[in-house]
């Protein structure tokens, strides 16, 4: 059968960027977007936000929902702690085969646990398979219509602590209007929005990061 999008990404990768180097397979993949094909990566505009984030936070727990490709994987991977180690939540087999090798091609595959399946089933499991107490980062970056209600599971298996971060992709485009209302008019977070735009696109769209308040 014909090839998928993630697939004929991870060709580029492998002929353009250079292994054991992740900031070549971001410049790889984010070249790949804007001259060969468009994909929906969090792209080098927000993905420089989402690097200053993570860099602030300096996270010893990070949970991303929303693999895909693992672009924005090997962006938060090249930037933790050493030891530290980030899990990801990917949907799609297909998907989830082409981002564990972008992860290794990065060399990061040791500071990445890749989980397929959906944030509704995992989320509740994290506690008992990887045992963590609370997340200091998110990233949420999957079905849109999923960030309110893992958000609320997020609270309700006691999975935030006082001062964990949330950041959100596409809060403008696709678009999150029901997270983006539950976030910002919650008492519980302190909420704040980043404008940028759709990736590769002048579309506008943008990060919304909130934080837990306990
Ligand atoms: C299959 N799948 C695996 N992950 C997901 C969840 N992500 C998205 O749906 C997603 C979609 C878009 C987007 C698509 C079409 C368009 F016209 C404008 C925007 C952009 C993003 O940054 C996204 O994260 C879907
Ligand atoms: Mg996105």
């Amino acid at each position: 059968t014909r090839s998928t999008r993630p697939q004929r990404m991870l060709k580029a990768v492998q002929k353009n960027g250079t292994k054991g180097n992740p900031e070549s397979v971001i410049s790889a993949i984010d070249y790949f977007c804007k001259h060969s094909e468009w994909a929906m990566n969090v792209g080098d505009e927000k993905g420089s936000i989402l690097d200053s984030v993570v860099t602030e936070v300096n996270p010893s727990t990070v949970l991303e929902l929303g693999t895909y490709c693992g672009y924005s994987t090997v962006r938060i991977a090249r930037l933790l702690s050493p030891g530290t180690k980030l899990i990801t939540l990917e949907f799609n087999p297909v998907n989830a085969a082409v981002a564990r090798q972008i992860i290794a091609y990065a060399g990061l595959q040791d500071k990445v646990i890749l989980v397929e399946g959906s944030s509704g089933d995992l989320i509740p499991q994290m506690k008992e398979r990887f045992g963590i107490m609370t997340f200091d980062f998110i990233f949420l970056d999957h079905w849109k219509d999923r960030y309110l209600p893992d958000i609320k599971l997020f609270e309700e298996c006691g999975l935030l602590r006082k001062g964990s971060v949330l950041l959100a992709d596409n809060v403008i485009c696709p678009g999150t209007p029901e997270y983006l209302e539950y976030v910002r008019n919650s008492p519980r977070y302190e909420s704040k929005y980043y404008p940028a735009h759709l990736e590769y696109t002048k579309v506008e769209d943008g990060l919304e990061k909130s934080v837990f308040l306990g």
